[in-house]
């Protein structure tokens, strides 16, 4: 980018119109002094990114006139900086003018002498350059200060629009370091990558190669080897990296990117450095990335440190609450179900697992009540007005949270808002919690960083239960925290296998308990009340969800249907279904419907959308849900950008175009988002395109999302192969970490995955089957489908 062919303005700033405080964005009238530009006034308008901009000083923006179509030609600049003395005799008298104590008319003299008319940019972007000029130490570091507080961030910010940074890029940047930004980058531009969301190795590479480091320098392989190891760790949720693995991955990204040989010895000798830095761990051939290690060692510290609190509950006082309980619900707990509410009671600590409809409810219903017995607590949130509910419910998500709400009539929050965590789960005050029962539900959805930030924020005085299905997918960040403490065999827990639900006529259930069994039942392509198989090969696959879309809408509201797939790629991924179902389901009516497109997406109003990111701030997490529910063109939002209203259950949050990547499109969801969401009516279609994900904790996820009715689309093979392939465990050590801190001896592992035999068929809808619109979502009603039929006249 030069600035030689852009045009200029240069003036007084007289009024600052508009900032937004959200970024650097800024509308102000300049009082012209020199342009290169045609122009007829004495003023101009500018926009654009400025850092800190004052009225009454002088600067020139670069840029161009742009036509805007309200308010007509105004000056959009890229670039800009203060007017500061140009020649050498007013550079003097700026640095020896009052604003810089400590530098005499000598010493400005000298500062200019050698480093030229530039003297101020050079200094601010390489402090070194004031050395050898006489200045000691202390009025070097004075000089630089003064410097950039004069400057104010704009430098910075420039300096930052120079490396190619967006204003976007760059506001967060100097968010991070301030003032100190620039010479950051300088000194380790691989720094970016942990510190700035959106700046990966490539990124932060392109810019060392700009400041000639070279290829096989410590900075750079160590930059590397970082970013490897996170990418490895978040990619795989895994909380450390096999020794050989990890070189392998460090050396392929650092001879890719810069297509240069890299001495495995190198990267070796990098870990070794970084783990003398303590940024990462290496135990034996385990390399961990420093606060997954420690989160690990302090997620059995602290569980040590709570199972110490061991409090006397008689047998008889217990019988007697457990008793009372039973009557007022009208309820007899099975064997089971009545063992784990004691050892909740008896336990500081305890861990519930079971899958759907076995009553994890009714037991956490059933320890909040003996608790509340026992312990003489009322349960009506009204009676506590000066002190807070001892009773504390919580959930990974706002979704998960409303749920528990609902089957338990009582206040529950996500595990954000209960430890009042603004940013995501690093560096924050905890709330005081105070003394009672803590239950999270959906435990399977916690990852690593998240409990054990859970775990430092809690005392000893606090009972807690984790409840979950050890089953269902493992979190999304790292880690499999869960599975690892029952696993664990050190930690008091009951897993709960009857199935209680007494619908008869569901037949979600025991499928999901087949699956998880590892078989599919034998009526699976039989037509029930509550779910119904359409075979079909996968270019198929969307015109059936089509049809059957088309037919269930006429039932179910767009947010009570959901999709899930387990690929975003693909002729039956996410990514081709989404604008399908936007098409059947929320179409342009006419050309007067407002819509906008982001890269290949289109929103309008009543859009079903995901969130991708937590944002625990505005209360909104990874995996929600939301509506569009309006649309602000650029010309009448505050922010002068295009902005999209989205509410989350009634949560209405506002995104601004730059943060339109933090949500898509939700008529198809990945799996793993609809974790700790359930829907009335689940549409799954799997094919062999998608092998490689095909794991059965995936298959039972995905059907345990359907409330009530569940269809199941595409090749029977998928479902069977998914059914039958056992996960591979995530390499964890929490395991390790719990029995070295609080003994005893670890269950035997899981079996490894069994072989999958695949059955023979090939299963394809006649081309005339797929076009009529006889596929009915809620069929079993009257006996054979035409899909039934289809499948049985192919196989004849
Ligand atoms: N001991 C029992 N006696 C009678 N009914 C029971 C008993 N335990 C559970 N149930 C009933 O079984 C059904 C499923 O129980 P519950 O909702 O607690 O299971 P869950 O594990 O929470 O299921 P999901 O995860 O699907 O919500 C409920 O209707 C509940 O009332």
């Amino acid at each position: 980018m030069t600035m030689a062919d852009q045009d200029s303005v240069s003036g007084r700033v007289k009024s600052i119109f508009f900032q937004n405080p959200n970024n650097f964005y800024k509308i102000l009238l300049l009082e012209i002094t020199a342009t290169t530009i045609q122009w007829p006034d004495a003023e101009i308008v500018v926009t654009g990114s400025f850092g800190d901009i004052k009225e009454d000083e002088t600067y020139t923006f670069t840029g161009k006139v742009i036509d805007h179509p309200k308010y007509g030609n105004q000056f959009q600049a890229d670039n800009y900086h203060v007017d500061r003395p140009t020649n050498k005799q007013g550079l003097v008298k700026y640095l020896s003018s009052d604003k810089f104590p400590g530098i005499g008319p000598k010493t400005a003299e000298r500062i200019v002498e050698a480093l030229g008319v530039d003297a101020i940019d050079q200094i601010i972007q390489d402090p070194k350059s004031l050395q050898g000029l006489g200045l000691n130490a202390n009025k070097r570091a004075a000089l630089i200060e003064n410097l950039k507080a004069n400057m104010g961030m704009e430098q910075v910010i420039i300096g930052l629009n120079d490396y190619g940074f967006s204003s976007n890029l760059a506001a967060r940047i100097y968010q991070q370091y301030q003032t100190d930004a620039l010479e950051v980058i300088q000194e380790n531009p691989y720094k970016l990558i942990g510190d700035i969301e959106g700046i990966g190795f490539k990124r932060a590479d392109q810019i060392a190669a700009h400041l000639n480091i070279a290829p096989d320098s410590p900075v750079r392989i160590e930059g590397g080897i970082i970013d490897t190891l996170q990418t490895m760790t978040d990619g795989n949720g895994d909380t450390f990296v096999q020794l050989e693995h990890l070189l392998d991955e460090t050396i392929r990204l650092l001879q890719s990117a810069r297509n240069v040989a890299i001495a495995p010895q190198a990267v070796a000798d990098g870990i070794v450095q970084l783990a003398k830095a303590n940024q990462v761990v290496a135990d034996g051939k385990k390399v961990y990335p420093k606060r997954l290690f420690d989160a690990e060692w302090q997620i059995a510290e602290q569980l040590k440190a709570l199972m110490a609190d061991q409090e006397a509950v008689s047998d008889k006082a217990f019988k007697q609450a457990l008793k009372t309980v039973e009557h007022n619900n009208d309820i007899t707990y099975d064997d089971t179900q009545k063992k784990a509410i004691e050892t909740a009671m008896k336990e500081p600590l305890f861990l519930l697992t079971g899958g759907p409809g076995t009553g994890k409810t009714t037991v956490i219903n059933g320890i909040v009540q003996v608790y509340a017995t026992l312990n003489d607590v009322s349960l009506d949130v009204n009676h506590y007005t000066d002190e807070p509910f001892p009773i504390m419910l919580a959930a990974p998500t706002g979704r998960a949270a409303k749920r528990m709400t609902e089957t338990t009539s009582l206040p529950a929050g996500t595990i954000h808002r209960l430890l009042g965590l603004a940013v995501d789960t690093q560096d924050f005050e905890p709330k005081e919690l105070p003394d009672g029962l803590l239950i999270i539900d959906e435990m399977s959805m916690v990852d690593t960083y998240l409990f054990r930030t859970l775990l430092n924020s809690i005392h000893a005085h606090i009972k807690v239960i984790l409840v979950g299905d050890k089953d269902q997918l493992p979190s999304v960040g790292p880690g499999q925290v869960f599975a690892d403490l029952l696993r664990s065999g050190v930690l008091p827990s009951q897993e709960l296998t009857h199935i209680h639900r007494q619908d008869q006529a569901s037949s979600i259930i025991p499928l999901a308990h087949d699956v998880n069994a590892g078989y599919l039942p034998d009526d699976i392509l039989t037509p029930k009340v509550d779910r119904s198989f359409f075979p079909c090969a996968p270019d198929q696959i969307g015109d059936v969800i089509t049809q059957v879309i088309q037919r269930a809408a006429k039932k179910f509201k767009p947010a009570d249907m959901q999709v899930l797939a387990p690929m975003y790629r693909g002729i039956a991924g996410i990514d081709a279904l989404n604008p399908l179902i936007q098409t059947l389901l929320n179409p342009k009516k006419s050309a007067q419907t407002k819509e906008v497109t982001f890269g290949d997406k289109v929103y309008r109003i009543g859009d079903k959308v995901l969130q991708l990111v937590n944002n625990p701030e505005q209360n909104v997490f990874n995996g929600e849900i939301g509506i569009i529910e309006g649309i602000n063109d650029a010309k009448h939002a505050e922010s002068k950008t295009d902005e999209l209203i989205i509410s989350f259950d009634g949560n209405e949050l506002t995104y601004k175009r730059s943060d339109w990547t933090k949500f898509t499109l939700a008529y198809a969801t990945s799996i793993h988002k609809a974790q700790g969401s359930e829907f009335e009516l689940v549409i799954l279609p799997l094919t062999m395109q998608s092998q490689r994900m095909l794991k059965r904790n995936l298959l039972y996820t995905a059907i345990t999302r359907a409330k009530h009715f569940l269809i199941l689309v595409g090749d029977p093979r998928a479902f069977s192969v998914a059914a039958e392939a056992v996960a591979d465990n995530r390499h964890t050590s929490l395991i390790e970490r719990l029995q070295d801190v609080i003994g005893g001896s670890a269950q035997s592992p899981p079996d490894s995955a069994p072989e999958v035999t695949q059955p023979p068929t090939d299963y394809r809808l006649t081309p005339s089957l797929v076009r009529s619109q006889s596929i009915d979502p809620l069929i079993g009603l009257n006996g054979l489908t035409p899909m039934k039929r289809a499948v049985q006249e192919e196989k004849a």
